[in-house]
């Protein structure tokens, strides 16, 4: 690499002739394939979605990415004024309006504790349902399970973590008790043929105990796959993650996770979250969780920001010609209503580019 470099740039007269330069990028691209990826997707987005002449290191990624919108749950459970029941309601219809094929329409937790979900019911009949859509909530425990199914839930999330302390401080109980409480979960799950999504938190770091390894990650992610849910959410909680931490990661999940099944959920503290995806994109992962108007963050790791903003997720998904079935506009149109509701600025820059708040 250094002789190529060298060999390109050495010599001392002239400085870099087109030529030269043309080989400089030629190398850059067959070393870092992730960069070669990034520029030409640019391009790419600069032009037309989807546009032809983007060649090679498009091929490794997926044609299509089901995207799950977490704001209304991940977003709204964070707020700190009380976010009345009908503005969640609308906001879910518009973010259906907009095609987003899965929308986590709230959680099934103890109203103590998070008191901004404690309308759960009232939601979940308010909502109107696309049918081709879906509309997930977290369940804890089997009191949650039971809850969310009399509410007309027809689709449920367990949430564990790869960190004892986050366990702790987020469900009051350890790894393994909270993997006990799951199978319960999903046992009755199974009975009623409710599907059940998995999430694992801190795969990329933890606020209480640092750096959490990958194989803790995975260790986590196979029991609960092994217990029958049919995608792993894999959640840099605190948005610590950096490309290669990402890729160590899934590199140790997708042993024992099929690939197919996992899905990344970012949020965007270090405003890393976009490179973290295209690295899992690049690695097969074809599911990806966002927030509208990049909402959120989780009551129990203070300092974590919102989730990455789906408005900047579709963008630059459809710039790599990846299909996502998002109406961009539909979806800014509910993210400039949410956040005039919640009187706060959107966090997605797209939305920031488009003067739309
Ligand atoms: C899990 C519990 C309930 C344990 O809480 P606990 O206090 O250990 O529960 P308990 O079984 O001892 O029961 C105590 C009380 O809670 C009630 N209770 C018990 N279960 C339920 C339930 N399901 N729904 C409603 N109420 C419930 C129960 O009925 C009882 O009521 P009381 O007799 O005192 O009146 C509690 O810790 C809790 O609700 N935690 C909230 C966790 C949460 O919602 N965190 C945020 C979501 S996770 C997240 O954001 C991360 C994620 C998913 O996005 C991915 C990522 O980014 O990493």
């Amino acid at each position: 690499m250094g002789e190529l470099f060298d060999d390109v740039l050495g010599g001392g007269s002239g400085g870099l002739t087109q030529v030269k330069m043309a080989t400089v990028m030629r190398v850059c691209r067959a070393v870092y394939p992730c960069w070669a990826l990034q520029t030409r997707g640019l391009s790419a987005a600069a032009t037309a979605p989807g546009a032809s002449g983007v060649s090679t290191p498009l091929k490794r990624l997926p044609a299509r990415v089901k995207i799950v919108e977490v704001g209304p749950r991940d977003g709204l459970q964070n707020e700190k004024t009380l976010v009345p029941a009908e503005v969640k309601i609308q906001l879910i219809d518009m973010l259906s309006e907009a095609g987003l094929p899965v929308i986590e329409a709230t959680s099934f937790v103890s109203p103590k504790w998070v008191p901004q979900m404690a309308d759960q019911v009232e939601v979940m009949r308010g909502i109107r349902r696309r049918p081709d859509a879906s509309y997930p909530v977290l369940t804890p425990n089997l009191q949650g399970f039971q809850a969310a199914v009399r509410a007309g839930a027809r689709e449920v999330a367990i949430f564990g973590a790869a960190s004892e302390l986050f366990s702790k401080k987020n469900i009051n109980c350890s790894v393994e008790e909270s993997l006990q409480r799951f199978e319960e979960v999903t046992r009755a799950a199974k009975e009623l043929s409710v599907p059940v999504r998995g999430y694992v938190s801190c795969v990329l770091g933890c606020p209480y105990e640092g750096k959490v390894s990958p194989e803790k990650v995975a260790q986590v992610a196979k029991r609960l796959y092994s217990m029958g849910c049919y995608e792993i959410s894999l959640g840099d909680t605190i948005g610590v993650g950096t490309p290669r931490g990402m890729q160590e990661m899934l590199t140790a999940v997708s042993r024992e996770v099929p690939i197919s099944a996992i899905a990344v959920h970012c949020h965007d503290t270090y405003g890393q979250a976009l490179a973290n995806i295209l690295v899992a994109l690049q690695m097969g992962v074809s599911v990806v969780d966002s927030s509208v108007a990049g909402l959120g963050g989780c009551p129990y790791a203070q300092g974590a920001s919102g989730n990455v903003a789906t408005e900047d997720v579709v963008y630059m998904l459809h710039g790599l010609g990846i299909h996502t079935g998002v109406d961009l506009q539909k979806l800014m149109d509910a993210g400039v209503f949410i956040c005039r509701a919640l009187n706060r600025k959107t966090s997605s820059k797209v939305a920031q580019a488009s003067c739309k708040l």
